[in-house]
C-alpha cells in the first residue's frame, strides 16, 4: 500500500468561489431573519475551506469559529500567513479580523459549515454510496470489514474513521473519528476524483451533535449498539441516545438498518421515521441474521439469512460473537446500498483483523498476547468474555483509563476487569491533563471487592512487562485501550507508545 497520501485530504482540483458567491450560500442557507454581511472585498476568491489555521493552504476561507476553550478567530493571523484568503467568523469574531481582510460574518457559523463545505466542492457525496455507522461500539471494526470486504470484491471504497482513512486503497491521515466539515468534504471530493463507489464511515454522536456530517444525506445509516461513553460531553444517556438517533432522519439518511439485540437499538427501530432494516445476531427476530455461530480463537464461522431468501454460510476473521454481529451489520449495509451482500462476505471472509481490535502478538511465547482498543465498559466486558473461553490458565488484564474523559466510568471498568480477569494490573492510558495517579485510583475504586490479583503500575510498559512475566502456557494477557494508537499523552505531550510494539519489545527482553 506504501506511504500514506499526505494530499489527498484535499482534491487535486480546487474548487473556486469568490467570497460574494459564499455570502450568497450562505444568506439562502441562513434565511431572511439572519443577516450575513461582507467585510471588504467581495471579489477575492477563495479555493478550499478548513476551520483550524494549522491546515489552511493558500487560498482557503479559514472558518474563525468560537469553541469550547477558544475562538479561531484568536487565529487569524496564523491562518493569514498560511495563506488564508478571507476569513468566515461570527460578530464576536469579527471583531479580531484587520479590516484589509476579506470576512464574511454570521451569527453561529457552524451551523451552516457543513453545507458550505459541500456546496463548495459541489456536493461530491452524491457520486458515491454512502454509508454511516454509529454505536458505541463496533464502529471502527464494521466500517473496516465493510470497505475490506467490497475492495476484495473488486469495488473502489473508501472508510474513514478512528484508525484513519484510506481511499481506493491509499492510506489517507486523519486525525478524528468524523472529521470536521469541511475537512470531510474535500475527502468527498477527492474520493470523487478516483471514483470511489461507495464510502463507509463512521459517525461519532460528537459529530452529529457539532455538524460535521451536515450537507451529506447518506444512503443508509448503520445502528449497532449504544452503552455508557462520552457522558463528559453528553449530559447524560438519553441526550447521548438523542445525538445517536438524529443520524436516523430524513435530513440525514435515506434508510436505517438497526441492531434489534440492543435495547436501544430496539427503541430506535420503533422511532425512525427512515424505511427501516433490522439485523439480529443473536436469535431475534429480523431482516438479516447470523445463525449458527461457531467461535474460534482466530474467528468465527456463522451462517446469514437475508431477505429475499439469502443463505450463506461465511467466516469473519475476528475472534468474538460480537464481531459476528459487526460482520452481518458490514454485510447487510453493503447490500442495502445495492452492492452484493454474497461478494461482500466472501471479501470480509478473505481479510485480516482490524489494527488493535482483539488484535494478536505471537512472538513464539508459550501464552497468548491480545492488544485491543477497549476502553469503554461495555468493550472491557465483551472483549474478556471472548477472551475467557480461549483461556486455559489465567486471564490477565492491563486497564487504564484516559484523562480529561468521562469519569465514571473508571470504577465501572476496574470492576469489570477485577470481577472477569484473574490477575488485573492497572496502569496509565492516556493521562492528558489529568494527575496519572488520581485516574488510576480511580479504576482501583472498582477493584475491591473481586477475587482477582489486583496491582497498580502507573508506567505502562512497565505494567505490560509485568503481566508478560507473570503469563505461563495457556494464559491469555489482554493490554486494552489504546489499540492501534501509536502515541501516549501525558501533560499535553504526545510521546511514542504503541502497545502492540512495546508488547513484542518486551517479549523479545523476557
Ligand atoms: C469536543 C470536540 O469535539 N471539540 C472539537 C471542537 O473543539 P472546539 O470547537 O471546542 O474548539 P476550540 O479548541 O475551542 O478552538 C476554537 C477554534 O479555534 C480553532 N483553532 C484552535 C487552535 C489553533 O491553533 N488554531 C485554530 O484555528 C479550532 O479549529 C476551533 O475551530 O472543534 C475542534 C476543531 O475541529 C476539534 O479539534 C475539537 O475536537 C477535540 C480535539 C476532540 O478531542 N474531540 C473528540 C472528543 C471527538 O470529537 N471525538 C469524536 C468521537 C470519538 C469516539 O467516538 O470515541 C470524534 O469524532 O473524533
Ligand atoms: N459490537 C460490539 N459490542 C461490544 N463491544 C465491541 C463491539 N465491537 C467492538 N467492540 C469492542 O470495542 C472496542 C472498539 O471497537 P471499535 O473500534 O470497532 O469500536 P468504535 O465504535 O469504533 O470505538 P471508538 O468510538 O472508541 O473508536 C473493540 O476493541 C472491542 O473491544
Ligand atoms: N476517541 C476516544 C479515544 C479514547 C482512547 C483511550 N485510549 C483514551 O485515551 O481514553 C477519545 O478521545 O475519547
Amino acid at each position: 500500500m506504501g506511504e500514506p497520501q499526505t494530499s489527498w485530504t484535499r482534491p487535486s482540483t480546487a474548487p473556486r468561489a469568490s467570497v460574494g458567491e459564499v455570502a450568497q450560500w450562505l444568506r439562502r442557507l441562513a434565511g431572511p431573519s439572519t443577516p450575513v454581511l461582507v467585510h471588504g472585498d467581495g471579489d477575492v476568491q477563495v479555493t478550499g475551506l478548513t476551520l483550524s489555521s494549522s491546515r489552511v493552504e493558500g487560498g482557503d476561507l479559514f472558518a474563525a469559529l468560537p469553541g469550547m476553550s477558544s475562538h479561531g478567530a484568536r487565529f487569524v493571523a496564523d491562518a493569514l500567513e498560511a495563506g488564508a484568503a478571507a476569513v468566515l467568523t461570527d460578530p464576536e469574531g469579527a471583531v479580531l479580523v484587520p479590516d484589509t481582510v476579506p470576512a464574511i460574518v454570521v451569527e453561529g457559523p457552524r451551523r451552516f459549515l457543513g453545507e458550505l463545505a459541500a456546496e463548495l466542492h459541489d456536493r461530491p457525496a452524491t457520486s458515491m454510496r454512502m454509508v454511516a455507522v454509529t454505536g458505541t461500539q463496533g464502529k471502527t471494526t464494521v466500517t473496516q470489514l465493510a470497505e475490506g470486504g467490497v475492495s476484495r470484491a473488486g469495488v473502489r471504497a473508501a472508510v474513514i474513521g478512528t484508525v484513519g482513512t484510506r481511499v481506493a486503497g491509499h492510506d489517507v491521515a486523519t486525525s478524528l473519528t468524523t472529521p470536521e466539515a469541511p475537512d470531510l468534504q474535500a475527502l468527498f471530493a477527492r474520493m470523487r476524483e478516483e471514483s470511489v463507489a461507495v464510502c463507509a464511515m463512521e459517525v461519532s454522536s460528537h459529530a452529529l451533535v457539532l455538524g460535521r456530517v451536515d450537507g451529506v444525506v447518506f444512503d443508509v445509516a448503520t445502528f449497532l449498539n449504544l452503552g455508557r461513553d462520552h457522558l463528559d460531553f453528553h449530559a447524560d444517556v438519553e441526550e447521548y441516545y438523542g445525538a445517536k438517533a438524529s443520524l436516523f432522519t430524513p435530513v440525514r439518511a435515506r434508510r436505517a438498518l438497526v441492531n434489534v439485540d440492543d435495547e436501544h437499538g430496539r427503541r430506535l427501530a420503533q422511532e425512525t421515521a427512515l424505511p427501516l432494516s433490522t439485523f439480529s445476531a443473536e436469535g431475534a427476530d429480523a431482516d438479516w441474521r447470523a445463525v449458527e455461530v461457531v467461535c474460534g480463537a482466530d474467528g468465527s464461522s456463522f451462517r446469514i439469512l437475508g431477505p429475499d431468501g439469502f443463505d450463506l454460510a461465511t467466516t469473519v476473521p475476528l475472534p468474538g460473537e460480537f464481531n459476528v454481529a459487526n460482520a452481518l451489520a458490514a454485510v447487510a449495509s453493503c447490500a442495502l446500498v445495492g452492492l452484493d451482500p454474497r461478494s461482500a462476505a466472501e471479501g470480509i471472509a478473505r481479510g485480516t483483523g482490524v489494527p488493535g481490535r482483539l488484535e494478536r502478538i505471537d512472538a513464539g511465547q508459550d501464552f497468548t498476547v491480545v492488544v485491543d482498543y477497549a476502553h469503554k465498559p461495555d468493550a472491557v466486558e465483551a472483549t474478556l468474555r471472548t477472551l475467557r473461553p480461549l483461556t486455559s490458565g489465567r486471564l490477565l488484564v492491563v486497564l487504564g483509563a484516559g484523562g480529561d474523559r468521562d469519569r465514571g466510568k473508571r470504577p465501572v471498568m476496574g470492576e469489570i476487569a477485577a470481577r472477569l480477569a484473574d490477575v488485573v494490573v492497572v496502569t496509565d492510558d492516556n493521562p492528558r491533563s489529568e494527575d496519572p495517579a488520581a485516574i488510576r485510583a480511580e479504576v482501583l475504586s472498582g477493584t475491591t471487592d473481586a477475587a482477582a490479583e489486583v496491582m497498580e503500575i502507573g508506567d505502562r510498559r512497565a505494567a505490560i512487562a509485568a503481566a508478560l512475566r507473570l503469563a505461563g502456557p495457556g494464559d491469555v494477557v489482554l493490554v486494552a485501550g489504546k489499540g492501534h494508537e501509536t502515541g501516549q499523552e501525558v501533560a499535553g505531550v504526545v510521546t511514542p507508545f504503541d502497545d502492540r510494539q512495546v508488547v513484542r519489545e518486551e517479549l523479545a527482553a523476557r
